[in-house]
């Protein structure tokens, strides 16, 4: 057995008791109450879900583990030559709460190098697909077509114990994981740069050989690191983390459940959201024939979008409450390598202006940016400028957290989500209307 799944183990072992015992000596004990607004309201701040993976503070933002974003990146083993750490090392202490040392993190790297080859029958299916589908849709289809290949559906099927699912989820988890990036570069190489793909390098990590089959050169290497730990996971309540945990609480595999979190992760509220920033963004230029607005022209057209009914994209959020400190994360790598690139001066004033319309629409309850704001910024910088594309790369980070969720999920028995749902009428009645 690899260290990793070992030390994952030992932390099963030691987990399921606490589960057990507050299933068994303090099932009451209330979490809290549901209103008729958060019923209406997308259950917005119940406390109903559980998981150790990430924590969102509304006001620090998001622990992954218990560290802080800086906490994780300075903790981590980093690539050699790199400022970012492996994504690798990331997944070991996403999974175990542990940081792990060089040597475990490169069994890691040398694991996901043997897990990496992609079946032919995946590329065969992109390339039949319509060349303009949107990309997250090509992504959703490429992992759902590799279901053939679930180790827990099989063990499932043989007939395995509930107890011991964990062990093909994290198994069908790394395997997918791992052929991530070959999938990811290859739907950016055949819609966007001629159908030119690049074969992965078996000697790189995660991040690095995503670079290469980009076909783009350093610093983006360590983009692609920076962007796939910041956006692997945000507690469980999202849409991509808890459509992912829904499916697979009904004991479907990694692959069908990834899938359904990734078309989650496609709508324009949640991770869509950066491809929005961008196209929002370029249309104001357009109409500036090409130029940067004015601090008064972006207010203004702050204004338009608003009056016009629609949100300003990349600001706000469901729990956050202060700046995102993923966006503050990605603006520090803006403030090193592209200070004077014009997009980003635009979003720096954006987030000079934007807060403050908010706050007198008075509508959102955050007026500060998230993560979407900015990541895209740093794409089109490395001439990544196709921004439909960005959702895909989100995606592939979203991966490593959800799935850790539900490899979590099936070693702590957690079962079928249902919750209850009553009608109109039910509802009046419980407030004394009828
Ligand atoms: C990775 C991520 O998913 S991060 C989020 C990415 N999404 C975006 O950036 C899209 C823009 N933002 C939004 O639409 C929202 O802020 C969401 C979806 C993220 C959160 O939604 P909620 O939790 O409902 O936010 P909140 O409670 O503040 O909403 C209250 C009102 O303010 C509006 N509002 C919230 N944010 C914005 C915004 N950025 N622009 C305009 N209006 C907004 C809501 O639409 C809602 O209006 P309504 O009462 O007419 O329905
Ligand atoms: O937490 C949320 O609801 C949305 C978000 O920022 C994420 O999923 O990364």
């Amino acid at each position: 057995m690899s260290q990793l799944k070992d030390t994952l183990f030992r932390k099963i072992e030691e987990q399921r008791p606490r589960v057990t015992r507050l299933l068994k000596e303090y099932g009451q004990v209330e979490l809290d109450k549901v209103t008729i607004a958060q019923a209406i309201g997308g259950v917005r701040g119940v406390k109903c879900l559980v998981t150790d993976i990430s924590y969102l503070d509304p006001e620090e933002g998001v622990r992954f583990r218990g560290k802080t974003i800086p906490e994780t990146f300075a903790a981590l083993p980093k690539v050699p030559g790199s400022e970012y750490p492996y994504v690798e090392g990331f997944w070991y202490f996403l999974l175990t709460g542990e940081v792990p040392t060089m040597e475990q993190t490169l069994e890691v790297v040398a694991d996901f190098q043997a897990r990496r080859p992609v079946p032919q029958y995946v590329f065969d299916a992109l390339r039949a697909m319509p060349r303009d589908l949107h990309p997250m849709a090509m992504l959703s289809a490429a992992i759902v077509v590799m279901q053939g290949e679930s180790i827990f559906a099989k063990r499932y099927n043989e007939g395995m114990g509930k107890g011991d699912l964990w062990d093909p989820m994290y198994e069908d988890s790394c395997n997918l994981l791992a052929k991530l990036p070959a999938i990811a570069a290859y739907i950016y190489r055949l819609k966007y740069k001629g159908d030119t793909p690049i074969p992965s390098d078996p000697e790189l990590d995660f991040g690095g050989d995503f670079a290469h089959m980009m076909g783009i050169a350093p610093p983006y290497d360590d983009v692609a690191r920076m962007y796939f730990i910041l956006h692997s996971d945000h507690e469980s309540g999202n849409v991509s983390a808890h459509t992912t945990r829904l499916v697979a609480s009904a004991l479907a595999d990694a692959y069908y459940s990834l899938s359904a979190g990734v078309n989650g992760l496609s709508g324009p509220l949640h991770g869509l959201a950066n491809q929005e920033v961008l196209r929002w963004i370029q249309s104001k230029m357009e109409k500036l024939g090409g130029k940067l607005p004015t601090e008064e022209e972006l207010e203004r057209y702050l204004w338009d979008t608003l009056n016009s009914g629609q949100v300003i994209p990349g600001y706000g959020h469901a729990v956050l409450r202060r700046t995102d400190p993923r966006f503050s994360a990605q603006m520090e790598f803006c403030e090193k390598y592209l200070p004077n690139d014009d997009l980003y001066r635009l979003v720096k004033m954006l987030y000079k202006v934007a807060p403050k319309v908010l706050q007198e629409h008075g509508k959102a309850r955050n007026p500060w940016p998230n993560v979407d704001a900015q990541s895209g910024v740093i794409q089109w910088h490395y001439g990544i400028t196709q921004y439909e594309y960005y959702t895909v790369l989100f995606a592939v980070g979203r991966a490593l957290g959800v799935l850790a969720n539900i490899t979590w999920d099936r070693a702590l028995g957690y079962p079928l989500e249902r919750p209850k749902s009553i009608t109109l009428d039910m509802m009046e009645k419980t407030a004394g209307i009828q």
